[in-house]
């Protein structure tokens, strides 16, 4: 699905530079469930962004479904992060004055050729996943974090994407949210087959994930499966 190869991220100031990834090599297999772990300024928010199509790498390839992205235009690539990739950060980054319905909605205004009834419609559907449907006409305000995280899943799914990239989503919460939210992600991975790349501090989190990489200085140190994730549970 997503490959990266000898990827290198220079960040460059005018008095520094900074080496955030260095000879990065990755695959991420169609349905994978990833975790990323590393302390502060590893990379790892780097490397998402750089999966994401968000940022380029100084140096490298990043491949998806087998073709390099050098080879589409800008306009392809923006296709590309709309339609097959969804996004959820630690801070929610809702809107407040939108009800939950209308938060959920946003990615489809940017998308032609969806009517009004068929975005409601789909809106609904992904509240319906996260377990929210009671909640549409509710701000942000008026939620706990772990709802508001629920709602960013939300936005994500609307799109319908085949891989989610998660920066810390439960960095925000206490442990019960943060199970919750897990299991949201566990949910869709093994239900709808959505691949998953998450950067996660909780080393518990990350064990419930298949697989897990760990980065130190802007390299990965070691990706190995993990043992907790229940590969008969679907
Ligand atoms: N826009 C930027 N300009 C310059 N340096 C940057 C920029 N973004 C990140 N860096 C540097 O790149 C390195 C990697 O940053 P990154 O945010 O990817 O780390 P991280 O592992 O996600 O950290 P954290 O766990 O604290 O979020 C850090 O040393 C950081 O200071």
């Amino acid at each position: 699905m997503i490959t990266l190869k000898n990827i290198e991220k220079v960040y460059q100031t005018k008095t520094i530079e900074t080496v955030a990834l260095h000879n990065v090599n990755l695959h991420i297999p169609k349905g994978e469930f990833v975790s990323v772990m590393g302390p502060s300024g590893c990379g790892k928010s780097t490397l998402l962004n750089i999966m994401g199509l968000l940022d380029e790498p100084t140096n490298g390839i990043v491949e998806i479904d087998g073709t390099p992205i050098s080879r589409y235009r800008d306009k392809e690539l923006a296709h590309i992060r709309n339609q097959k990739i969804g996004f959820v950060f630690q801070s929610y980054h809702l809107i407040n004055d939108l009800s939950v319905l209308d938060n959920v909605e946003l990615p489809l205004l940017y998308r032609s050729g969806t009517s009004a009834s068929e975005s409601r419609h789909m809106a609904l559907t992904a509240l319906e996943k996260v377990g929210l449907s009671a909640r549409t006409k509710h701000y942000p305000t008026q939620l706990s974090g772990g709802q508001r995280q629920r709602v960013a899943i939300a936005r994500a799914l609307i799109g319908q994407p085949e891989i989610i990239l998660a920066d810390e989503p439960t960095g925000n919460l206490d442990s019960v949210m943060g199970e919750e939210i897990m299991n949201v992600l566990l949910t869709l991975n093994r239900q709808d087959g959505t691949t998953i790349v998450m950067v996660t501090h909780d080393e518990n989190m990350a064990q419930k994930t298949e697989r897990l990489i760990r980065f130190f200085d802007g390299q990965q140190v070691s990706d190995a499966k993990t043992t907790a994730y229940d590969y008969q549970q679907v």
